[in-house]
């Protein structure tokens, strides 16, 4: 193993992996810590969490296990895989974690590169920027969970801990490595947010960071590792994707998923899970697996995606855990349902959602395939039923992605 990472949510952690096996490495993913005897034969280890919107002390444990984990089986080098947009709120916990991670490892200093030029991130004056809007203005401020309000992640971060938040500027970055290695080494703080905006800035933080304990950062500054640091030692296996009925399931409210499901809405069968029915208790669950065993050949579609006004105005009236944990605890035994059904792909959109869609499959780790777009990979269930997975992280892909994930043949997928 050359990279263990523990990763905040199911999605990010696929977007991770996807980019690694992309540039020939071989990823596996685990989702939750897994047992002691689960398979670490991979140049990528992932451990994926479900603790991006949990409170930091359970984070912080989770987090700390899944480390514990990876380095009881020779991951000498850890990553904290966060979200781009780095997703958090003032009580988040990207810093509690980082800093638990950090004394676990011995890390004197901590980096925070969440930049992913491929994808639009950019981060310049320790501002984050999505697509070039600051990310206070991006669609993120409107997140149904962790509404990001402050683009400065300088802010954002020192928010969530006890200590001083510092910078790596660009024109340090832009000087390599060294000068990297040089700007960290003073007696300022020990966490400090790295600005990059190009693939080749990553590369110098990635190479600055060669032989440090503990990185964090998004897919990014880990694909930037695979160019500059770790080495290939086997061909990545071949991924084969199961043939057979497939529906997709989409609880993201993000702005890319509610074109995608517009899209493929228009053109497939569709159920809308409305929250205020399963919290009446009615069989909306039921009704749902119904629906796509009757459309079992049409691709069809399941989902409670919704407008920020509408998802602001359910959270309103039943609370934002509330009605989160009751839509995603209907995804699951959607999920589950329609596995039974003899569905054999599912396209899962939101990270959120897919950690509930995973669960409610009882799915423990991923074989990681091919990206269809640059994050979103498929994967393949290594227990259960082997179903395949796509799971899409919400702002990720092209508007057609549905559709064009599902036309994917079993060669297609090829890792
Ligand atoms: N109609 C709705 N009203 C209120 N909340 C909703 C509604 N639909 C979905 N949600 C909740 O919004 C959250 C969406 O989070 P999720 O992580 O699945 O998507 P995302 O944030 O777009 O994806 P990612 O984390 O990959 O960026 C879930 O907790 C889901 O249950
Ligand atoms: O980093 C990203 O943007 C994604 O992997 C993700 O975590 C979105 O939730």
């Amino acid at each position: 193993m050359q990279l263990g990472v523990i990763a905040d949510d199911y999605t990010g952690a696929t977007d991770l992996a996807g980019m690694l096996v992309r540039a020939g490495f071989r990823a596996i993913q685990h989702l939750g810590v897994p047992d002691d005897g689960a398979s670490s034969d991979a140049d990528v280890v992932v451990v994926a969490l479900k603790s991006r919107s949990i409170p930091a002390a359970e984070a912080v444990e989770q987090s700390l296990a899944a480390a514990r984990w990876l380095r009881a089986r020779s991951a000498d080098r850890l990553y904290f895989k966060y979200c781009s947009t780095f997703d958090s709120t003032d009580r988040g916990n990207i810093g509690p974690v980082a800093t638990a991670l950090a004394d676990l490892v011995g890390a004197e200093r901590v980096l925070f590169a969440p930049s992913v030029p491929e994808n639009g991130r950019v981060v310049r004056d320790g501002d984050l920027f999505v697509h070039g809007v600051p990310l206070a203005e991006s669609p993120m401020r409107d997140h149904p969970i962790n509404p990001m309000r402050e683009s400065d992640l300088r802010r954002v971060l020192a928010a969530q801990v006890d200590e001083p938040v510092g910078a790596v500027p660009l024109a340090a970055v832009r000087d390599g490595a060294e000068a990297v290695r040089a700007a960290v080494a003073d007696a300022g703080p020990r966490l400090r947010i790295a600005d990059a905006e190009t693939d080749g800035d990553l590369d110098a933080l990635a190479l600055a960071l060669a032989d440090a304990p503990l990185l964090t950062g998004a897919a990014g500054l880990s694909a930037a590792l695979g160019r500059v640091v770790l080495t290939r030692d086997a061909a990545a296996d071949a991924l084969v994707l199961p043939d057979g009925p497939a529906a997709v399931l989409s609880g993201s409210c993000s702005a890319a998923t509610r074109r995608q499901v517009a899209l493929h809405r228009a053109a497939h069968p569709a159920f809308e899970v409305d929250v205020h029915r399963i919290v009446a208790g009615e069989p909306v669950v039921e009704e749902a697996v119904a629906f796509v065993a009757e459309h079992l050949d049409e691709r069809p579609l399941v989902y409670s995606s919704s407008d920020p006004e509408v998802v602001a105005a359910v959270q309103a009236e039943l609370g934002i855990e509330a009605s989160s944990l009751a839509i995603e605890a209907a995804f699951a035994r959607i999920a589950a349902g329609i596995a039974r059904e003899g569905v054999r792909r599912i396209v899962v959109a939101g990270g959120e959602t897919s950690g509930a869609v995973v669960n409610g499959l009882g799915v423990r780790a991923l074989a990681i395939g091919a990206e269809v777009d640059p994050g979103v990979p498929w994967t393949v269930a290594l227990d259960g039923d082997r179903v395949g997975l796509l799971l899409k992280s919400g702002n990720f892909g092209g508007d057609d992605i549905f559709d064009r994930s599902l036309d994917l043949t079993e060669g297609s997928v090829r890792a």
